[in-house]
């Protein structure tokens, strides 16, 4: 039986990584990415309010998609170190949630001092070199690197980690509900 996963989400670098990693998973199933809210600032900052940013969208993503067997969420923040770190939470209908983290990167001096006075970073970051919705597209990461690896790529690797006690449920035991 096909299964209905929902992404909180409609950011190009976050539904294709979804959808490369849960069509590998879970082979047959149906995408849906929706908009919800975070619940934490548009640029969140520390690994708090990053983790409950990916937590919420996941369930409200798995509450806006009727039918849904199980939602992923993501979120990007800075640490008050200066680097950007990334949070992906995934939830399951029956009420399991895991958490896991993706790379963790010191940014360049100069857009942490401007983040951490209030600024957004992907607005930083395409002021900086000179793009336009660089969030969307190859990211910080993937402009730090010259391309080697992309936002998209980024968020693979800690969404394949945070499937593992849904593919593995006999090596995760469930906490008991409530
Ligand atoms: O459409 P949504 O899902 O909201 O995607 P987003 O990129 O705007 O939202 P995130 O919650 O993942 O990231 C929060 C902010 O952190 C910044 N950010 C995070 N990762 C980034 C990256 O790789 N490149 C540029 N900006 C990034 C950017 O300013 C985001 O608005």
């Amino acid at each position: 039986m096909s299964i209905t996963i929902a992404v909180g989400s409609t950011n190009p670098a976050k539904t294709s990584a979804a959808k490369t990693i849960c069509e590998r998973a879970f082979p047959g199933c149906t995408m849906a990415a929706v908009e919800v809210p975070s619940g934490v600032p548009e640029q969140p900052i520390g690994p708090d309010q990053t983790s409950t940013g990916a937590r919420n969208r996941a369930r409200a993503a798995l509450a806006a998609v009727p039918g849904a067997r199980m939602s992923v969420g993501f979120e990007g923040g800075v640490d008050e170190e200066g680097n950007l770190i990334n949070c992906v939470a995934v939830v399951e209908a029956g009420g399991r949630e895991n958490l896991t983290w993706g790379v963790r990167f010191p940014l360049p001096p100069a857009v942490v001092a401007r983040v951490l006075r209030g600024e957004e970073l992907s607005r930083v970051m395409d002021e900086v070199t000179g793009r336009n919705e660089s969030k969307k597209h190859q990211g910080a990461v993937g402009i730090l690197t010259n391309g080697l690896f992309t936002r998209a790529e980024m968020w693979q690797g800690p969404l394949a980690c945070a499937l593992m006690p849904f593919l593995h449920p006999e090596l995760y035991p469930a906490p008991v509900p409530g």
